[in-house]
């Protein structure tokens, strides 16, 4: 299958220190990519690099055989790479259905009736129903963001990124600070995420990731040092050097 997103030798230092090294990747849709590595290790720089949010200083990024690494954050978006949006970006006087609602303009490149009752329209509106439907929000739909319970924001932000109609989608630590009894909606959203979708997610839980995941990529000191399958990382000497032995004793789920 022919990658849906390709980066090759992406490199970034901030002043003398090099948080991107030479990193290479590429990924396929259907793609289910978990992102680990220990604090400070480059992943949300990684991340900024290739959503446009930063520059590289060298490499390359390419969406679809297309060439991006000059393309701004929402020229990215358009052609399919969104990251999910994260809940402190969410507008607490605004409702599920008004965030889900705009993605939806804003991916149709409809944002002049942005300020018009777009949430009149039918079309916009089926669209908004089902995917608040999918992520179990439907009931709350015309509530305040700052009414609803952290988690369901949380799934709000998963709901935002999918109105987009990503290829790749981006996840940054999508259960994280979301209470254990409500992990499990989060979980099976990501469950239910299309299986044409390519998705790669940073996470430090490791029970999610060998949930998730068929593909671990080990990020430490800003470079690749492991990319192969869930049931082989913790055996890998690199990665247990690299976390000194704190993730060495989990294993994988069968
Ligand atoms: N704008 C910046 N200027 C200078 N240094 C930075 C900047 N952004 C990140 N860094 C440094 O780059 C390194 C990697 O940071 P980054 O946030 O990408 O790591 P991370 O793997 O996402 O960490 P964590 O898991 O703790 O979120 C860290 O040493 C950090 O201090």
């Amino acid at each position: 299958m022919s990658p849906v997103f390709e980066v090759a030798n992406l490199k970034k230092a901030f002043g003398g220190l090099a948080v991107t090294n030479n990193v290479s990747l590429t990924m396929s849709p259907g793609d289910r990519i978990a992102l680990i590595g220990p604090n400070g290790a480059g992943k949300t720089t990684f991340v900024n690099l290739v959503t446009g949010n930063l520059s590289p200083d060298s490499g390359e990024v390419r969406l679809g055989g297309e060439l991006v690494t000059k393309v701004d954050a929402i020229g990215r978006v358009r052609r399919g790479l969104v990251r999910s949006f994260q809940v402190t970006r969410l507008f607490q006087d605004m409702t599920p259905a008004e965030h889900v609602g705009l993605a939806v303009l804003q991916r149709d490149g409809k944002t002049g009736h942005m300020f018009g009752n777009f949430l009149r329209m039918p079309d916009v509106m089926a669209e908004v129903d089902d995917l608040l439907e999918k992520l179990g929000l439907a009931f709350l739909m015309h509530r305040k963001v700052s009414e609803i319970a952290y988690g369901q924001q949380r799934l709000l932000e998963i709901a935002v990124a999918l109105a987009l109609k990503p290829k790749v989608l981006l996840l940054d630590e999508p259960a994280a600070g979301v209470p254990q009894s409500d992990t499990g909606r989060i979980e099976q959203a990501l469950a239910d995420l299309p299986a044409d979708l390519a998705v790669l997610m940073i996470e430090h839980d490791m029970d999610l990731v060998f949930r998730f995941a068929r593909r671990v990529i080990v990020l430490a000191s800003g470079a690749i040092i492991f990319d192969g399958l869930p049931e082989d990382v913790t055996k890998d000497a690199l990665v247990r050097e690299a976390y000194l032995g704190s993730y060495a004793n989990a294993s994988p789920v069968a």
